[in-house]
C-alpha cells in the first residue's frame, strides 16, 4: 500500500488506484491530485507508520494542513489541499461539476478572486461582466443601477454558461454581483437536480466578499481614473442597498481587504467547511 492511497482518501480524494471511482474525477483534477499525493507522501519519512494517521480525525487533520499551510507556508500541501478540495467536489455521488460564485458589491474584488481560484485549480473562469449587454453597460457608465428587467437576461445567460461545466462535471469559477437571493436563485438553477431551498446541495455555491465602503469606493475611484473599468463610484450605493442575503442561504463571507493570496485562501477554507 502506498501512502497516496491512504493520505489521499483522508483529504477528501477519491483512492487514486480504484478505475471506478477515478472515472468520476476529471483528469485536470486527477492530475494535479496525483502529483500532490506523491509529493505529499515525500515530505513524511519514507517508513512512517501510516496507521496513527488513521487514528486521526477529519478535522485534525484538516486543521494540521491549514495550520502547516498558514503557519509554514508549505506550498506543495496548499496544492495537495486545492486538488483534494476540487477532487472532493467533483467527485460527488451524481458525478456533477460545481460552480464557485464570488459575488459581492462592486469593487470588492470578485474578478481578481475569482481568476486567482480558477488559476489554483485550473479551472474556467467566467466573468460576468462579459455576458452584460451593451445598453446594461452604457447604462451603469452614465450611473445608472440596472433593474431587475436588465439584470434577469442577463443572470440568465450565465445560468447557461456555467449549466454546462456542472453537467460535465467540472468545477468552474464565476465573478458576479449576485446581489439579491433572487438573482443567485436563477444561479441556482444551473444545477439541473437543484431543489429550490436546498441550498447545501445544490452545486452552485457563493462566497461573499466584504470590505468597509471606503475601500471598495477608493479601489472603485483608482480604477476608473486609470480608465480601467465602465462602473462609476456613484453607483457603489446602490449595490450595498441592494446587497442581501438570506441566513437560510449559508453563504460564506470573506473579508476583502486582506491580501490576495489571503482571501484565496479563506475562500477554499470557507468552501471546505460550509
Ligand atoms: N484584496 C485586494 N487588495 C487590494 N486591491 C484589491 C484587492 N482585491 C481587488 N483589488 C483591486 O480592487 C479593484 C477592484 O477589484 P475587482 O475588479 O476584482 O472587483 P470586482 O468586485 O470584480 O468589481 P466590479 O464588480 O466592479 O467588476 C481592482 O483594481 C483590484 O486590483
Ligand atoms: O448587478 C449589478 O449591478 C452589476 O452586475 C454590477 O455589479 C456590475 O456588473 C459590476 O459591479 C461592474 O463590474
Amino acid at each position: 500500500m502506498q501512502f497516496s492511497d491512504i493520505l489521499v482518501p483522508w483529504l477528501g480524494v477519491v483512492p487514486l488506484h480504484s478505475h471506478s471511482r477515478m472515472a468520476a474525477v476529471p483528469p485536470c483534477v486527477l492530475k494535479p491530485a496525483r502529483q500532490n499525493a506523491i509529493r505529499l507522501s515525500q515530505l513524511l519519512p519514507p517508513d512512517a507508520s501510516v496507521s496513527p494517521l488513521l487514528s486521526i480525525s477529519r478535522y485534525a487533520w484538516f486543521y494540521v494542513q491549514r495550520k502547516l499551510y498558514s503557519e509554514l507556508s508549505i506550498f506543495p500541501l496548499r496544492d495537495c489541499w486545492l486538488s483534494s478540495l476540487a477532487a472532493s467536489m467533483a467527485s460527488n455521488p451524481k458525478d456533477r461539476g460545481l460552480a464557485i460564485v464570488i459575488m459581492g458589491v462592486s469593487g470588492s474584488g470578485k474578478s481578481t478572486v475569482a481568476q486567482m481560484l480558477a488559476k489554483s485549480l485550473s479551472c474556467r473562469f467566467v466573468e460576468a461582466d462579459d455576458f452584460h449587454s451593451q445598453k446594461n453597460k452604457e447604462k451603469m457608465r452614465n450611473g445608472d443601477p440596472l433593474s431587475d428587467t436588465d439584470r434577469f437576461p442577463w443572470l440568465e445567460a450565465l445560468r447557461d454558461a456555467i449549466r454546462k461545466n456542472i453537467n460535465d462535471g467540472e468545477i468552474v469559477t464565476l465573478a458576479c454581483s449576485a446581489l439579491q437571493k433572487k438573482y443567485r436563485d436563477i444561479l441556482r438553477s444551473a444545477d439541473q437536480d437543484y431543489k429550490p431551498g436546498n441550498y447545501p446541495n445544490c452545486r452552485v455555491k457563493f462566497v461573499c466578499l466584504e470590505a468597509p465602503v471606503e475601500v471598495l469606493a477608493d479601489r472603485m475611484k483608482r480604477r476608473s481614473e486609470a480608465g480601467k473599468h465602465f462602473m462609476p463610484v456613484s453607483l457603489l450605493q446602490s449595490q450595498l442597498d441592494l446587497l442581501q442575503i438570506d441566513e437560510a442561504e449559508g453563504i460564506a463571507k470573506a473579508d476583502a481587504t486582506t491580501s490576495l493570496e489571503a482571501i484565496v485562501n479563506a475562500v477554499f477554507v470557507l468552501l471546505r467547511t460550509t
